[in-house]
């Protein structure tokens, strides 16, 4: 079975197509922000994705002939995890949603490609995953009720790996898994449900590159109402231009850790400072599984990094096994998503039922 995967991101759109679990061909195809600058709305950039896709197809000879065409989930209504099928209430609410996120474009895309080849159109495990209990989801604010957005994809996808590693399954055990990123979230799986995150969009958890995290709400809120900012300039600040990036002008941890090394006492103390939020993020999760972890998995681009890993352990170390899977791969995670409803291994879930 041939698979195509559709992950646009917010620089790059990445491409894959798969034969059953073989990649047969990937490629990221780069935005340079010159030519995403025209574009004032992530919705104005669907024909110049869509474009680029088919381009990309053509470049590598390869037809349009696929039995399934899956896409990384966007910013929908909070859902359970899974794969779901592409409808139109799915792709009225990407049209319609509430933030601006790359992802948004995706399943429109998938969903274009399959009516034309004739195969169905899947997303899978999109950000909005929402499997949080009923106690986590009180803020204290009933008018904020806390939200699960986070990177479910690859939190699942690595879980399940090390779960196979180990000879079990995922809905036996217990993980705390971070996922460091440009964005950092650290969710609690317990038994295969993932019941209390951070939400790594929202301000809300450890501070990350390019995210402040949760910051003090009193003096956020004296900020907002200081009149140095516009909605949209705190909203940046939050997520986008806070972190690293706000506070050393970059969100290149290597940068940052070779700084560290070379004696540069702002970048030391500005790297441990988050990791010691990340640290404390996981105790908060090993604390959402009763203290019955069975392993913490440390994940992302930055847990390729040994230094950075190892400040880390100094925290969590004794809490549970520290397993340390980095990098990510949403584009296996996706195809292997759709062979499993494929063939019947994975269900298939529907979006648009069970509406209030
Ligand atoms: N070898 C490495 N050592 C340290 N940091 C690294 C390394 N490789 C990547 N990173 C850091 O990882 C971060 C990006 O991680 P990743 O590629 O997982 O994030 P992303 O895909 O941009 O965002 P997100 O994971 O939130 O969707 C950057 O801060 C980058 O500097
Ligand atoms: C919240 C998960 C996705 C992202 O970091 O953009």
């Amino acid at each position: 079975m041939k698979i195509l995967v559709i992950n646009p991101g917010s620089t790059s759109t990445k491409l894959a197509v798969y034969e059953e679990v073989e990649p047969v061909w990937k490629q990221s195809v780069f935005h340079p922000a010159k030519e995403l600058a025209q574009f004032h709305h992530i919705n104005e950039q669907y024909e110049y994705r869509r474009t680029h896709v088919l381009d990309a197809l053509r470049r590598a000879n390869i037809p349009m002939a696929f039995d399934a065409v899956v896409a990384r989930g966007g910013i929908l209504k909070p859902i359970p995890g899974g794969v779901y099928r592409i409808d139109e209430r799915m792709k009225h609410d990407l049209w319609h949603s509430s933030m601006e996120h790359a992802s948004n474009l995706a399943a429109l895309i998938a969903d274009e490609f399959a009516k034309e080849i004739g195969c169905p159109a899947f997303i899978a495990d999109p950000v909005v995953t929402d499997e949080l209990r009923d106690v986590a989801r009180l803020s204290g604010i009933p008018e904020i009720p806390r939200l699960s957005v986070f990177h479910a994809l690859n939190s699942r996808a690595v879980s399940r790996r090390y779960a196979a590693s180990i000879r079990r399954k995922y809905e036996e055990l217990n993980l705390v898994v971070a996922h460091l990123g440009g964005g950092i979230s650290v969710s609690a799986h317990h038994h295969g449900r993932v019941v209390d995150v951070n939400n790594a969009l929202n301000g809300e958890g450890p501070f990350s590159p390019e995210r402040a995290g949760t910051v003090p709400a009193r003096q956020l809120v004296d900020l907002c109402f200081s009149g140095k900012y516009t909605q949209a300039e705190i909203r940046k600040l939050l997520n986008g231009k806070g972190g690293l990036l706000a506070y050393l002008g970059t969100t290149d941890v290597q940068t940052i850790v070779r700084w560290a090394h070379a004696g540069n006492a702002k970048h030391k103390l500005v790297l441990e400072a988050m990791v010691y939020t990340v640290a404390k993020q996981i105790g908060a999760m090993h604390v959402a599984l009763h203290g019955q972890t069975d392993a913490i998995i440390l994940t992302g681009g930055i847990a390729n990094n040994a230094y950075v890993i190892s400040l880390l352990r100094e925290w969590i170390e004794g809490l549970a096994r520290i397993v340390v899977l980095p990098g990510e791969d949403e584009m296996e995670a996706l195809a292997m998503n759709a062979l499993g409803v494929l063939k019947g291994e994975l269900p298939l879930q529907e979006y648009g039922v069970n509406e209030e």
